[in-house]
């Protein structure tokens, strides 16, 4: 579905990614851990089209979109939850909702309703501020939105970073939902245990070169806390 080869970007004439290769498959879950400021944003901006690539190839879906605007990597299927649990803090969570489903008519109401169902705790907060929800429902409704697109691949920038222990669990279900459903997910994650259990495989990044990759499964925890020196 998404594979990036030899990928190096940066910053101006600064390179923060050397040389990446990773790939996800249809349905997979590919989760990219590191250290802070090893590069794992770079490499999502990257694929996303908000950072121009130095060299290597970007292709989604069979098609090369390394040098393709975002709009069109979105047409291919390509959805991307930054960090930070981003919406529109005046307006209420079923706006927030509603100004997506919109664009895409029926389609976007059914998509909704579905993102509704997969975060049921968003039901009893369409009317409330989305500035004045948490941070996890904030997240939730971020995935939410993304969802009513109608991706073939999300890319997502920790999405249990500094958020409530009872809302990560919801998370993490409804990734692993998500990809059990054919959607591939590209998860940049600091819960190495979830990450491991749930991925099909991992990669550490490490100054913006891949140092450890390897099949998900507990059994390789001590391998990525030893490559992350935890
Ligand atoms: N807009 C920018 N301009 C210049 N340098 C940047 C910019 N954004 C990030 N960097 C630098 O690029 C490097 C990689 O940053 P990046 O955000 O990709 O790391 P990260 O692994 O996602 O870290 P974190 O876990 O803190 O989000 C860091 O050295 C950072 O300072």
């Amino acid at each position: 579905m998404l594979e990036i080869s030899d990928l190096r970007v940066g910053y101006g004439r600064t390179t923060v990614v050397h040389g990446v290769d990773v790939k996800v498959g249809t349905g997979e879950i590919v989760a990219v851990m590191g250290h802070n400021g090893a590069g794992k944003t770079t490499l999502l901006r990257a694929a996303v089209g908000l950072l121009p690539v130095e060299t290597g190839t970007i292709r989604l879906g069979g098609e090369d979109v390394t040098r393709a605007k975002p709009h069109r990597r979105v047409r291919l299927g390509l959805a991307y939850v930054p960090q930070g649990q981003q919406s529109f803090g005046q307006l209420t969570t079923r706006e927030n909702l509603q100004l997506v489903a919109d664009t895409f008519g029926a389609a976007g109401t059914a998509r909704m309703n579905e993102a509704l169902d997969l975060f049921p705790a968003l039901k009893s907060l369409l009317t409330r501020r989305a500035g004045l929800l948490s941070g996890g429902q904030r997240q939730q409704l971020a995935i939410a939105r993304a969802l009513i697109v109608g991706p073939k691949i999300m890319l997502l920038d920790e999405p249990t970073e500094g958020i409530q222990p009872s809302v990560v669990g919801e998370i993490e279900d409804a990734i692993v939902q998500l990809a059990g459903s054919g959607m591939s997910v590209l998860l940049v994650e600091q819960h190495i245990g979830f990450a491991l259990d749930a991925c099909a495989r991992y990669y550490v990044l490490e100054s913006g070169r891949v140092s450890t990759q390897g099949a998900g499964g507990a059994a390789n925890e001590s391998d990525v806390r030893s490559a992350m020196a935890l």
